[in-house]
């Protein structure tokens, strides 16, 4: 008979502390599957296994610490809940707490959260703040208010966060048997490499003081943790904070991690290594999951992949090492994986869609369809919005009245790039530099092309318009 799964706190009960199983708050998350991938294990000479938490509750891997957070939260009676995200992290927290019947204030970067879960956070009842700055000032401010006001936070700072994500290394013992050599995942506020070190090592017996140590060892070894960075957003490969992190991989665009110091010691004492991998070498392995894996995630989940085929190109995975990957999130979240553009045209924006865009517009102008390289052709300049076309003569006819008036040229270009030495005035310049309703509705597409407006051009593969 089936077994029904029934939430990582009961499940794991015994692994877990008292408090958070006083009052629990649980949608059943957990019990992921653990996928093998005989593609990437033929790519590798490994024996590669994806660990599939876009299955979870609210599509992430989020839903096992807030779990234990928001039942340790609901057992002292907290009435709200507060968290910095990138996303995944306030979509979860909003459906835990709704749950529970508790007020949830999440603070995200304004314009940098993929829509799949900005949308999550506002269904399930979020009071939602747009922070003009980075994930790393949402987590400054979210601290602040926890301080300050009666509420909870529940980012991976919480330790209560920790104790549900190391179910996932649990889980991935009882399904294989023992640990595997290598487990890679992406590393964002670092959250997560802590838990599964965490997990591994207690399920290897060597934490006797954690919940559950005295209990018999499941596992006889801990593996490799092997995480990976955006490269936009690699402070810990860096060894500093980055202050305007960069990547298309919005899960994991932090310049400062909340739990840096846990990372460098689950990678020093496992014998790992963290490691960053650009964007590219992400929307590849993004590529390689979804149309060779069957498994469609978000675009930051591809980087345990994407780090895993570069090792392994370089000849560091051992013949036949049993190796796991997390992938973190839902595809659904954010399907800008598969339409977006090479890095060239992305840090351009000029909103031309590269020539692997499945989804140029069907109402494309005659000039388009006859223009057989449709690569952006924009390039950098020193003045203006940044962005001037290089080949004018190649689209001519897809411009509204035929001439090449500057404004007209400009028009076309929706770059978030702050104007120079040419801005008219510093306010204007500002203005420019923060994402426009068009840049910003284009940025959980990530196709490049604008959302309906005056061309109708709305991407015709996710809907973002
Ligand atoms: N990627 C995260 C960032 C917050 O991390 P957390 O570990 O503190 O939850 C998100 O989805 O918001």
């Amino acid at each position: 008979m089936a077994h029904q799964w029934r939430g990582v706190v009961a499940e794991y009960a015994d692994r877990l502390p008292e408090h958070v199983r006083e009052r629990v708050v649980t949608l059943g998350e957990g019990g992921t599957p653990l996928v093998a991938a005989p593609v990437l294990s033929e790519r590798t000479g490994a024996d590669v296994y994806v660990k599939v938490e876009g299955m979870n509750p609210t599509g992430s891997f989020k839903d096992r610490g807030m779990t234990t957070a928001i039942s340790a939260a609901a057992g002292r009676g907290a009435k709200a809940v507060v968290c910095a995200s990138t996303g995944n992290t306030s979509a979860s927290a909003a459906a835990y707490a709704t749950r529970a019947g508790m007020t949830c204030a999440v603070l995200v970067p304004d314009g940098k959260i993929a829509m799949g879960k900005l949308s999550q956070a506002i269904a399930h009842g979020a009071r939602l703040l747009q922070v003009d700055g980075n994930f790393d000032d949402c987590l400054v401010a979210a601290r602040k208010l926890a301080e300050v006001y009666p509420v909870e936070l529940v980012n991976s700072v919480n330790p209560d966060r920790i104790e549900g994500q190391k179910t996932a290394a649990f889980e991935v013992v009882d399904a294989l048997g023992d640990a595997p050599d290598i487990h890679a995942l992406p590393v964002g506020n670092a959250g997560n490499i802590t838990a599964y070190w965490k997990g591994y090592r207690e399920y290897a017996g060597r934490l006797p003081e954690a919940p559950g140590g005295t209990l018999p060892a499941v596992a006889t070894r801990t593996p490799a943790m092997w995480g990976f960075q955006a490269a936009g957003a690699a402070p810990i490969v860096l060894g500093h904070p980055v202050d305007q992190p960069e990547t298309i991989a919005t899960a994991i665009r932090i310049g400062n991690p909340a739990s840096w110091a846990q990372a460098e010691a689950a990678r020093d004492d496992s014998g790992g290594v963290i490691e960053a991998v650009s964007d590219d070498e992400i929307l590849a392995a993004h590529r390689v999951l979804s149309a060779e894996v069957g498994v469609f995630v978000e675009p930051a989940s591809a980087a345990g992949v994407a780090g895993l085929l570069r090792r392994a190109a370089q000849g560091h995975v051992p013949a036949g090492a049993r190796v796991v990957v997390t992938v973190t999130g839902h595809g659904l979240k954010d399907p800008s994986g598969p339409c977006a553009p090479p890095t060239a045209a992305r840090s351009c924006r000029s909103g031309w869609a590269p020539t692997s865009c499945p989804s140029r517009p069907r109402s494309a102008s005659s000039s388009d369809r006859t223009r057989g390289d449709r690569r952006c052709s924009w390039v950098p300049t020193t003045s203006g919005c940044g962005c001037r076309r290089r080949a004018p003569t190649s689209d001519r006819g897809s411009t509204r009245s035929g001439s090449r008036s500057r404004s007209t040229t400009r028009s076309r270009c929706a770059c978030s790039r702050p104007r120079t030495s040419s801005s008219r005035s510093t306010g204007r310049a500002r203005a420019r530099s923060r994402p426009t309703r068009a840049t910003w509705s284009r940025v959980p597409c990530g196709s490049g092309w604008t959302p309906s407006g005056r061309r109708s051009r709305a991407c015709t593969s996710c809907a973002a318009t």
